[in-house]
């Protein structure tokens, strides 16, 4: 099995890759996240995931690089992560009462070759009220998360429903990371340890 790396700043990233069950290493990428004038967000977020993969790639040869993306669109705008409490506050209003989208992609990269998935999940936000999205931006989780939210933590109060893939709104889309891998010919689940071969633990 090559060595996998998981090419993200992202903690989040790196717990849902360890719940299954994968050893790997992390080596965040440095690429400019800047969308270009008109790029549609389906393929803003296919062209980040494969550009952090790669990036990291080009470095590791032999390597199985993963690298993802993950963006809030509403009504087909692009919500990253907030500048400051200002513009968390904007965007939490925003999301308030309606229904987004959270896009994220994820993509495998060796020596230089990558495959990508892109993953669509609606998130259907009740109403808040303002005290509570100034006590939300005042605990600080908003920030470094696109959306100005975390489902993840103390925004899971926000959601009403979901419909999709509940850890590709956190960050990795875990069904179609595995099947990047499997594809690649490393099944994730050949490395599941089985509690049947010593017993008593
Ligand atoms: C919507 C949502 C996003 N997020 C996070 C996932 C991502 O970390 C972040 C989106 O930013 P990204 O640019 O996708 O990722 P990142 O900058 O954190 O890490 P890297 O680029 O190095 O991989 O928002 C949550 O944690 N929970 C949520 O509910």
């Amino acid at each position: 099995m090559p060595s996998i790396i998981l090419a993200s700043a992202s903690p989040r990233r790196a717990v849902l890759l360890e719940q299954i069950g994968l050893a790997f290493s992390v080596q965040p990428a440095d690429v400019d996240e800047t969308p270009t004038p008109g790029e549609p967000p389906e393929e803003y977020v296919q062209r980040l995931a494969r550009d952090k993969a790669l990036a990291v790639s080009a470095s590791s040869p032999d390597c199985l690089v993963l690298g993802s993306d993950t963006t809030v669109v509403l009504n087909g705008r692009i919500l990253g992560k907030p500048a400051d409490a200002n513009d968390a506050r904007a965007m939490l209003a925003r999301l308030s009462g309606a229904t987004h989208q959270v896009m994220t992609a994820v993509a495998l990269a060796r020596n230089g070759r990558s495959q990508c998935r892109l993953v669509i999940t609606e998130v259907c936000f009740r109403e808040l009220s303002a005290a509570e999205i100034d006590a939300y931006i005042a605990t600080g989780e908003p920030m470094d998360k696109a959306g100005g939210y975390g489902i993840q933590g103390l925004g899971g109060i926000f959601i009403n429903e979901l419909r999709g893939s509940y850890s590709s709104v956190v960050g990795l889309p875990l069904q179609e990371t595995a099947a990047l891998l499997e594809h690649a010919g490393y099944p994730v689940w050949k490395n599941w340890p089985s509690s049947l071969e010593s017993p008593g633990s």
